[in-house]
């Protein structure tokens, strides 16, 4: 069971990425450049902050073209865990793996914070370690975090449960102060805030382990005994 990190030139939470898994998880996990196309050999894909290609146009507009890109759609499609944080979830919402759009900030300033959060569905495949509406605190770093989806697109997501992370303090603007989303079939999850900054308690806060966790029992679960 191994786990893809893909770096896009301008990714610059891949090792803090590849930390959280691989040292603190102790899981196998590989770094993939975004001119790779084949994402066979990988049990879940996680895709990273930061300011892919600049963050020109908007962040994750240019980086939602990379090779890689294909072979995201195809293993989301497939049914494969795909998880974007940050930079990540821009890159899923460019490339319509998920709905709505990243905007601005409300405020138009970058927020660089500790963030309390909602998990107001622990019933995904990324959240099933922690509890139903369990309050957490995880770092959040952005310019253009304020989460935007039309009203039908939001009724949707409210009647699906697709609500996965909300902010208890609006820093952004976010529609429903939404901070994560999955897509349609649970297993495409894109938010905001960083969980692999937070996963030691000399990082100040434990609480985004959970979710690597939930990533690590959803997929052993899935393994078939011989
Ligand atoms: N930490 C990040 O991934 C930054 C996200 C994005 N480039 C922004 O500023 O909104």
């Amino acid at each position: 069971m191994k786990f893809a990190v893909i770096q896009f030139p301008g990714s610059n939470c891949d090792q803090d990425l590849m930390a959280a898994l691989r040292d603190v998880c102790q899981q196998d996990v590989q770094l993939i450049s975004y001119q790779s196309t084949d994402l066979s050999a990988f049990a879940a894909v996680l895709l990273p902050g930061g300011f892919s290609y600049g963050d020109y146009l908007r962040g994750g507009a240019i980086a939602r073209f990379a090779p890689i890109m294909g072979a995201v759609q195809q293993f989301a499609a497939g049914g494969g865990l795909v998880i974007g944080i940050c930079n990540g979830f821009q890159i899923l919402t460019e490339a319509g793996l998920l709905p709505g759009v990243l905007q601005r900030n409300q405020g138009a300033d970058f927020i660089c914070q500790s963030a309390a959060l909602t998990v107001a569905n622990a019933k995904t495949s990324f959240t099933s370690a922690y509890a139903d509406q369990q309050s957490i605190q995880l770092p959040i770093a952005h310019g253009e975090g304020n989460y935007y989806c039309d009203d039908a697109t939001l009724a949707q997501l409210k009647a699906e449960q697709r609500i996965v992370f909300t902010y208890q303090d609006n820093p952004n603007g976010s529609r429903a102060n939404i901070a994560g989303i999955t897509n349609q079939a649970g297993n495409v999850l894109g938010m905001m805030p960083h969980p692999e900054r937070a996963v030691e308690a000399l990082l100040g806060s434990e609480d985004g382990r959970g979710l690597f966790q939930s990533m690590i029992q959803t997929l052993t679960d899935k393994v078939v005994p011989v």
